[in-house]
């Protein structure tokens, strides 16, 4: 298909060479080398994108290696994000996935110093220390090299960063701090914040984004939610020697996953120290009187319980799309109920010259897929390649203590897609924990279709689940069957053999004969 087909009749108000009001940063000569992005009028630039995150930096480089004018528009740099404060790279790199894996990784050498006596090592008599401060100075810097690094990358592709907050005018200009640029497209990539619940007290709570820049390790701690930051940052904190309580409405944590997992994750988290309070709404958080917080939960059946004396009450309950006062409703663009941009299956608005990826989309909300998302637009805007992304066997990890980590249908969505499943499971004490005294255990998952044989999801629990899904994920996109994992020799001894040496259904999933009434 050719971009053309894509390309609608939307008018376009030209920017002329001389004097036109708000029209900056013109060189109206440069045309785009692809002949599908030249632009059709005279635009500054072929691709324009709000937001210099995983989806925004993906899109704008690679449609300027296919030889597209690009220019991206981003906040300035801060570690905690607001309305004004953002910086290239996005919550990835800066919030998110990058500064939360390193506060995995610190958090990970408490425990190994914890187990480390039933290899014969023993802790010196004054003990081991930890230092925040310089752990979070360590990390700082770390993310002000990649942010260097992300500014590096854009313009070694002759992207032009443009910093300061975006704002969409009309469907080809957007507006940075009073300055217009006209352009062919405009890329949404604006990200999102967390949500905070509206509940009293909810301005003495902290988000995920100032839980990665606190002053001190907090001794005792609430986690509001049940989804994946809620549990990692729950298995940080743990980790790190704090009292941790994390409150969730779903009887258990991580809706979505499959039920096996979501029960076996969660008896394993209270193995590992935490205290989860299931089926529990919050209601009001306090200050007390020594500082410390104060929290009310209600439970199902009316009652309610205090935890009181905690330290922080982190809100991890959900994000929502960054779209606030960026104009697109303005601009005639379809928003959906939590502000999404609702985009078509090539990430593309309502509004032609408008696309959209990643986080502000809401479909799945991993850097992976704005990644995906962000390359297929820049094919199809700058290469004359239209492209669709493609979720089918997008793996993904949970960093909580143990890690999970997933690929393809849980056995409930494959029960509704699947007449007959095969399913496979084991759970085992993995080596490393028969000496060093952790009582963590792991859990594997197959879930096959019974029909084709093919492997249609894989599920872990347990240490270097996301290490060793990544491999397996690629075989489940080509379409493994179980008789082809069988086939696989197992590298020995490591917990990814059990992946390939399941050889006994743990049961079967028939559908349930309909009963006949006579
Ligand atoms: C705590 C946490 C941990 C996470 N861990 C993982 C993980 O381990 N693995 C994983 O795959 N995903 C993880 N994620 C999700 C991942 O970070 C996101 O899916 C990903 O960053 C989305 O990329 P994006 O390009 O859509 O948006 P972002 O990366 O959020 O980028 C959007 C950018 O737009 C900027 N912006 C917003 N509005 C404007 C405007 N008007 N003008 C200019 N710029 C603007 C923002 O400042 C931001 O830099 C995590 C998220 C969080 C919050
Ligand atoms: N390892 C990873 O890949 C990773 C890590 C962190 C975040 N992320 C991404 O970021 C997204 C956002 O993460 P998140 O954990 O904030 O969101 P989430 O949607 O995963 O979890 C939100 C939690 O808040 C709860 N909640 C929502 N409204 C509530 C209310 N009114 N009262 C009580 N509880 C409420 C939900 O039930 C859920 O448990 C995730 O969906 C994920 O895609 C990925």
């Amino acid at each position: 298909m050719n971009i053309a087909k894509l390309t609608s009749g939307v008018a376009t108000r030209r920017c002329l060479r001389v004097a036109a009001p708000g029209c900056v940063g013109r060189d109206l000569g440069t045309r785009a080398t692809s002949t599908a992005s030249a632009p059709a009028g005279d635009f500054d630039f072929d691709l324009f994108t709000i937001g210099a995150g995983s989806g925004g930096v993906r899109g704008s480089r690679f449609a300027a290696s296919y030889g597209a004018k690009v220019a991206v528009c981003e906040l300035p740099f801060d570690y905690v994000s607001s309305e004004a404060r953002g910086g290239v790279g996005g919550t990835c790199v800066l919030r998110g996935c990058v500064p939360k894996k390193l506060m995995v990784y610190a958090s990970e050498y408490a425990d190994d110093f914890r187990h480390a006596g039933g290899f014969g090592w023993s802790v010196p008599s004054d003990g081991l220390r930890h230092s925040w401060t310089s752990f979070i100075e360590a990390k700082r810097k770390e993310l002000q090299r990649l942010n260097g690094a992300y500014k590096n990358t854009l313009r070694n592709a002759k992207v032009t960063l443009i910093e300061g907050r975006g704002r969409v005018v009309d469907p080809h200009t957007v507006e940075v701090d009073g300055k217009h640029y006209r352009a062919k497209n405009i890329l949404i990539a604006v990200g999102g914040r967390p949500s905070k619940l509206d509940i009293p007290g909810a301005n003495l709570c902290i988000t995920s984004d100032e839980a990665l820049e606190l002053p001190e390790c907090p001794r005792r701690v609430a986690v509001l939610g049940g989804g994946y930051i809620a549990v990692e940052f729950s298995g940080i904190f743990a980790r790190m020697g704090a009292e941790v309580h994390t409150v969730f409405r779903q009887p258990l944590p991580l809706r979505g996953f499959d039920e096996e997992v979501r029960k076996f994750a969660a008896e394993q988290y209270t193995a590992a120290g935490l205290t989860l309070h299931s089926e529990v709404t919050p209601q009001s958080v306090s200050q007390q009187i020594d500082g410390r917080l104060s929290l009310v939960v209600a439970h199902k059946d009316g009652s309610s319980e205090v935890l009181a004396d905690l330290d922080q009450v982190l809100m991890a309950t959900g994000r929502v799309p960054n779209t606030h006062g960026l104009g697109l409703a303005e601009a005639g663009v379809a928003l959906g109920p939590k502000g999404q941009v609702v985009v078509d299956e090539f990430c593309r608005s309502n509004v032609p010259s408008i696309w959209a990826v990643g986080d502000v989309i809401d479909r799945i909300q991993l850097t992976p897929v704005a990644l995906m998302e962000g390359m297929a637009v820049a094919k199809t805007v700058a290469l004359d390649t239209p492209t669709k992304p493609d979720y089918w066997a997008v793996p993904s990890a949970v960093f909580s203590n143990p890690e999970i980590a997933t690929v393809g249908y849980t056995e409930e969505a494959a029960a509704k897609t699947f007449s007959d499943l095969d399913i496979y499971t084991t759970s085992f004490r993995p080596m490393r924990n028969t000496v060093s005294g952790s009582p963590l255990r792991t859990f594997m998952k197959i879930v096959v279709d019974a029909t084709s044989q093919r492997v249609v999801g894989m599920h872990m629990v347990g240490a270097e689940a996301a290490e060793i899904m990544q491999g397996f994920a690629v075989a489940v996109k080509m379409g493994v069957t179980k008789s082809q994992l069988d086939g696989v020799v197992g590298i020995h001894p490591s917990a990814a053999e059990e992946f390939v040496t399941m050889r006994s259904v743990s049961r079967q999933v028939r559908p349930v004969p309909a009963t006949v009434t006579i």
